[in-house]
């Protein structure tokens, strides 16, 4: 399965418009990978917080949805599209992850998850937008994809469900800050030998209000190893990802097994 992990460079002074038509483009031009990775909030930045309503879109019928899903088609490939600040119904924000599919007749060609664990304390993210409540997991054609942003990499509990509920890998997109750089390198790689999945963490690149981004977009197999890890700027990290493995370690090396306390062991 090959995967492209985009590390967009998210620069505040890149009209939104622009960086969209900028991103779909780069999508459309993936033709021949499995799965295209963007980063949290890179239509905006993910410390944006004073442009999130102003740039705020409903799901499906906003600008980014409608792009990404004809860039998805038009590459075949499946997209995780990162994630926007949505307009909820209800008038709140909430930071949506968005997953295409590239078939137009797929009966659910866009879904979608709502970030649970918000960023900032009382203040940023958590101050203003709203959390999500659902773990999703997304069948694509050979694996089963579990979906979490960014600050949800510190809560290993989701992980553990989203690997209760049978993923093999988890898309972890996100916009986090160079001065924990290291939390994200040593979460990243947690997250998948506790649970024994392929972590795919894709960053941005760049500096927006005043926070330089990470990057080191980075896949990690189920063994702990970082297979390809980008650097501090936009970069394309492409990989192939051999599915066998997370059936493997978890044959050779059984500690699912022996969870004593909660969930059921994944098949
Ligand atoms: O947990 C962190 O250090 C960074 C989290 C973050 O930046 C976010 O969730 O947007």
């Amino acid at each position: 399965m090959r995967v492209t992990l985009a590390q967009v460079d998210v620069d505040r002074h890149e009209p939104v418009a622009d960086r969209r038509r900028r991103v779909a483009d780069l999508v459309r031009g993936r033709g021949g990978d499995d799965l295209v990775v963007l980063p949290e909030l890179w239509t905006t930045g993910a410390f944006a917080s004073p442009a999130w309503r102003e740039h705020a879109e409903p799901v499906p019928d906003g600008p980014t949805s409608a792009a990404l899903a004809e860039a998805a088609r038009a590459a075949g490939v499946w997209l995780h599209g990162g994630s926007v600040p949505e307009l909820g119904t209800d008038g709140a924000l909430y930071n949506t992850t968005l997953l295409f599919s590239p078939s137009a007749a797929d009966p659910a060609p866009l879904r979608t998850y709502r970030k649970i664990h918000r960023f900032g304390f009382d203040r940023g993210e958590a101050a203003l937008m709203s959390a999500g409540t659902e773990v999703v997991t997304v069948d694509l054609p050979r694996a089963r994809l579990g979906v979490a942003t960014c600050y949800d990499l510190r809560f290993p509990e989701l992980f553990r469900l989203l690997t209760a509920a049978g993923a093999q890998l988890v898309a972890v997109c996100a916009g986090w800050p160079a001065s924990r750089a290291e939390h994200w390198r040593v979460l990243a790689r947690a997250r998948a030998i506790e649970n024994q999945v392929y972590v795919l963490a894709c960053g941005s690149a760049g500096s927006h209000y005043g926070v330089r981004q990470t990057g080191h977009s980075m896949v990690v197999d189920p063994w702990g190893e970082v297979v390809a890890e980008a650097g501090e700027g936009e970069e394309l990290l492409t990989v192939e990802i051999d599915l066998e493995r997370v059936a493997e370690v978890r044959r050779t090396f059984p500690v699912l097994r022996d969870r004593v306390l909660g969930l059921p062991t994944p098949e």
